[in-house]
């Protein structure tokens, strides 16, 4: 076990009195509980395979229901440039806590986030879930009064070691916000080399043209804009600029991708064309997604984490697990009521 930055003086041990549990095992209550649970409600609709969303073409080309944009997407895909094959990682997080100041936010978090699938963190507002993203890249230490406790391994490896550079940490696990922030006068194709340029790494024209191809198509943004590469990525649609920050994340080929509510801000036809993005995504990168959004979990993860801060305590995970078992089947009555919209 290691702890990192400065504790706060408040509480020196922050594992005096460990309380946050790991699901199975379930000892936090929740005030409501038994309230929300008295009158259960049928779980969630499944999604509907032959959903027939359309979409709103930006060029008159795109397809007109999802599951032809899924084939569209994977299609592309394989017509892209394509890299050497490599393994899939994995990102573990171990008894993790965290901290602003005295204010402890999330208690003894442990999450394995498996090779090449899609993990969807949910729950109610405050409970951590963004602050436990943040702590999988090293993002958090950049807020001065943070702290925190526990070990992040990227395949095996603690991110947080002291022989680990921080950028290294960076350039494997990549991030996506919930605001796409390209840089809006900088040119489409610049947009996405400039991932390349933060690591410091030269490459030539052709590589770079690869590159641009490579990563636009892997983010479903390629075949919309392979015609104006030089226009301002400031001028693309808030569905297409948040395609644009996937796709400059991906030019420095990541091993996990966090991605936070990355469709809060967009419209149902850009979200649906990023869930597709996402499946076809997953089979080259590790995705850790925070949503909101009990359907988009469902549609997009395979493994599924319900984070909860009861009141006045920090963040804890109550269960976690496959996604379909989740939905259908949740171990803990407060999953249940979430799942379900009864709270948060
Ligand atoms: N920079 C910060 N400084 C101080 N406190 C913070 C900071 N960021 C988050 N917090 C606090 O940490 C707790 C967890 O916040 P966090 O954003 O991680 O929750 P969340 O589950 O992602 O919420 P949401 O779903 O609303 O985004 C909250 O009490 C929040 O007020």
């Amino acid at each position: 076990m290691s702890t990192r930055s400065t504790h706060p003086t408040s509480s020196p041990d922050p594992y005096a009195a460990p309380t946050a549990v790991h699901h199975p095992t379930v000892t936090h209550t929740l005030a409501e509980s038994a309230e929300l649970t008295a009158a259960r409600v049928p779980l969630a609709a499944p999604v509907d395979p032959d959903r027939t969303t359309v979409f709103a073409p930006p060029d008159g080309t795109a397809p007109e229901t999802l599951r032809d944009a899924t084939a569209e997407i994977a299609a592309a895909h394989s017509a892209a440039p394509s890299l050497p094959p490599r393994r899939l990682s994995a990102i573990d997080a171990q008894d993790v806590s965290a901290w602003f100041g005295t204010h402890k936010v999330l208690e003894r978090v442990s999450l394995s986030m498996l090779p090449g699938e899609v993990t969807a963190l949910i729950g109610p507002s405050g409970c951590g879930k963004s602050t436990f993203l943040r702590i999988l890249n090293r993002m958090h230490e950049l807020v001065p009064s943070a702290a925190l406790a526990g070990q992040v391994l990227l395949d095996g490896d603690d991110i947080y070691d002291r022989s680990k550079k921080l950028q290294d940490a960076r350039k494997d696990i990549g991030m996506v916000f919930q605001k796409a922030n390209p840089f809006p006068a900088m040119s489409i194709y610049d947009n996405v080399v400039a991932g390349l340029k933060l690591t410091g790494r030269r490459a030539g024209r052709d590589e770079k043209d690869e590159l641009v191809e490579r990563t636009l198509t892997s983010a479903g943004l390629w075949k919309e804009v392979k015609d104006r590469l030089r226009q301002p990525g400031g001028g693309l649609s808030g569905g297409q600029q948040q395609r644009l920050c996937i796709a400059r994340s991906l030019a420095v080929r990541p091993k996990v991708l966090l991605m936070d509510e990355p469709c809060s801000a967009l419209d149902p036809t850009s979200t649906r064309v990023i869930e597709e993005t996402m499946t076809e995504l997953k089979k080259e990168v590790t995705i850790v997604i925070v949503t909101h959004n009990m359907q988009q979990a469902q549609r997009v993860s395979q493994q599924c984490a319900f984070f909860l801060a009861a009141q006045g305590t920090p963040g804890v995970i109550v269960e976690h697990g496959d996604t379909e078992a989740m939905f259908s089947e949740p171990q803990d009555e407060r999953t249940f009521d979430y799942v379900n919209g009864r709270f948060g």
